[in-house]
């Protein structure tokens, strides 16, 4: 997660319109910059998505061609289809490098603004920090080819399924946990009560040991008993978010969780999982992918709430 410098003076934000939206609870403002004309400083972004003060969000999303931005351009090169590309800022100013629920959202508002259009059956290529990614129609919304998971730890997750401590507000000791990328960082705990996700008290940020280098999500975890039914494997889960604090939801964390549970599972119990979230349900799905890796699809749905523009 970096601030991003702005290469230009900040552009005033009078007469700007937006859209707001979200993907479970996950909420995000919306702007269309096709041509990438807008160059929003982080405290500017900060006080748009302040409850209080602006529109409120947990992020910010920039719709901006790919071609309009140098990172939009280097992935143009290897990927044509990814006309769109999707600038994702946190609540608090910060680039992220992903947002599974964010890019659903994002598809959403690109085809409501009449940007694109996708069929059913058809597929959106999507340009974001951590790469090209496909969206297509899904019975629960949007789903999402989120590419490949990886540990942060390789060597530690291998040995002991285990790699760092998490320390919370509101939970007597430091949990074990287990760090994973979906593009970005992502630290999944497991708890083994469910009234423990209640005790969580996410208002300030846990303290992570050893913290990636950019810092992380942290997503706490509690199974279903049992685990899968009918195939089908579910958890619950909360999130505190970098660059946020805690969300209603976060997709690249349900990615994350599902990817440590299972692998704390032992074998492979379900290839399909619900992530349930305090804004509702998500789908994750492991789909072989043409390039022989194992990748995680993301599911959900994508709700537009208002327009406006600011005074
Ligand atoms: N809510 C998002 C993730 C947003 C970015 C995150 N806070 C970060 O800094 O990595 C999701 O749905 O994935």
């Amino acid at each position: 997660m970096t601030t991003e410098p702005n290469a230009l003076p900040p552009t005033p934000l009078s007469g700007l319109a937006f859209a707001k939206g979200h993907g479970t609870g996950n909420d995000f403002v919306l702007v269309a910059d096709p041509d990438g004309t807008l160059f929003l400083a982080p405290e500017q972004v900060a006080v748009l998505c302040d409850r209080h003060q602006g529109i409120g969000g947990d992020g910010l999303i920039r719709a901006v061609r790919s071609s309009a931005l140098p990172e939009g351009n280097a992935l143009l090169a290897v990927n044509p289809r990814a006309e769109w590309f999707m600038d994702y800022r946190n609540g608090d100013g910060s680039v992220s490098e992903m947002c599974g629920n964010g890019v659903r959202v994002f598809v959403h508002f690109l085809i409501e603004e009449g940007l694109v259009e996708l069929a059913e059956g058809e597929a959106l290529t999507i340009g974001t920090r951590a790469g090209a990614k496909t969206v297509a129609r899904a019975a629960n919304g949007y789903a999402v080819d989120m590419g490949p998971w990886e540990f942060i730890h390789p060597a530690r997750a291998e040995e002991r399924a285990l790699d760092s401590l998490v320390e919370t507000d509101g939970l007597e000791v430091a949990r074990p946990a287990l760090s994973v990328s979906m593009g970005n960082p992502h630290t999944v705990v497991a708890l083994s009560e469910a009234s423990e996700l209640e005790q969580a008290d996410l208002h300030h940020a846990p303290r992570v040991d050893p913290v990636p280098d950019h810092g992380t999500n942290v997503e706490y975890v509690v199974p279903a008993e049992p685990l899968v039914t009918g195939g089908v494997g579910s958890i619950r889960m909360r999130v505190h978010e970098r660059g946020v604090g805690e969300t209603q939801s976060c997709g690249t964390g349900a990615c994350a969780a599902v990817v440590a549970t299972r692998h704390w599972a032992g074998e492979t119990p379900a290839d399909r999982w619900e992530v349930q979230v305090p804004g509702g349900t998500v789908g994750v799905r492991f789909i072989p992918a043409p390039d022989g890796a194992e990748h995680v699809e993301l599911s959900g749905p994508a709700v537009l709430v208002a327009r406006g523009s600011l005074v």
